[in-house]
């Protein structure tokens, strides 16, 4: 495992992140590194993650020294990162970049030559240890160095090696998908409160189905259209609601805001 991991950008996501990284006991007293533009929240940060984290005064201190440096700033700030780093970034190290659409091509023109990268696509549940993660390592990364970073990924929920040209997919059915599913949930919760049922408990009782049915369809490995069905009773009450569903068109509505997330990160590594 990696000596001394290094985090720059605390933002929401990293803040969860790093605390569990700093609660896993991967790492030993002082290896985890935090960096952030404004200073105070990487030193509430460590603060709290207590004797495993400290704060790195310069990015490039950090850079200097991180076996593992998390780039978590938004896509538009990596430009200037990695000019910044590029001239101190410890040889033989990981930069590990979270930014939608920014392509490996464009982080490989900052960086020195042969340098490992690895193009991470996580989702907010991590913040909760149920996240999905994908992690895309260019040629230089070591199996036996990818596999550390599965490791850490694995911590915090699922995580799976992905090839490039698929982020963009992974983009659209997971790293945006929490804002729909949100949606869906809320949208379940509005329909029972027009059927009468109080808002608080529409809440529970919508979130807690949408959690129970991903896990059917993640532990019991059968196909979710034969989950469906075993649902929908003959003259029932949910043929009817899947009835209106298909009528309004769903399922479409939810591909086809996949496929715009998809291509909108597709997009967004050519837009410079
Ligand atoms: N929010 C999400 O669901 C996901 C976000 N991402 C990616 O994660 C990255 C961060 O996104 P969020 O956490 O939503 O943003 P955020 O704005 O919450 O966090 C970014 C952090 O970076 C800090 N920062 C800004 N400039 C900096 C600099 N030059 N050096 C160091 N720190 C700096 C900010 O103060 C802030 O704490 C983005 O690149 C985004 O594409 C990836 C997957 C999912
Ligand atoms: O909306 C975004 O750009 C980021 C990437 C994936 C989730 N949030």
């Amino acid at each position: 495992m990696f000596q001394k991991i290094g985090i720059c950008g605390i933002g929401k996501m990293w803040y969860a992140i790093g605390k569990g990284i700093a609660a896993s006991r991967l790492l030993g007293r002082g290896g985890l590194l935090l960096y952030n533009i404004h200073n105070e929240k990487a030193i509430k940060a460590a603060n709290e993650f207590g004797p495993v984290a400290s704060v790195a005064a310069e990015v490039t201190a950090m850079a200097a020294e991180a076996d593992v440096f998390i780039l978590a700033v938004k896509p538009n700030t990596v430009p200037s990162v990695l000019t910044a780093i590029a001239p101190v970034f410890k040889e033989g190290s990981i930069l590990l970049s979270v930014a939608a659409g920014v392509d490996m091509k464009t982080m490989a023109f900052y960086l020195p030559a042969k340098t490992k990268i690895v193009r991470a696509m996580p989702n907010t549940p991590v913040i909760v240890g149920a996240g999905m993660t994908s992690l895309t390592p260019n040629n230089e990364v070591r199996p036996e160095e990818t596999d550390d970073i599965i490791e850490i990924f694995r911590s915090f929920g699922r995580a799976e090696i992905v090839e490039e040209h698929l982020i963009d997919a992974v983009v659209g059915v997971s790293g945006s998908s929490p804002a729909y599913t949100y949606m869906f949930i809320e949208a379940l919760a509005d329909g029972a409160v027009r059927a009468g049922l109080a808002r608080a408990e529409a809440y529970t009782f919508a979130a807690q189905t949408v959690m129970g049915a991903a896990k059917m369809v993640l532990e019991t490995g059968l196909h979710p259209g034969k989950l469906k069905d075993a649902v929908c009773s003959p003259g029932g009450t949910t043929i009817e609601a899947v009835r209106t569903l298909e009528n309004n068109g769903f399922r479409t509505a939810v591909m086809e805001a996949v496929i715009t997330a998809a291509e909108k990160n597709h997009r967004m590594s050519r837009e410079k």
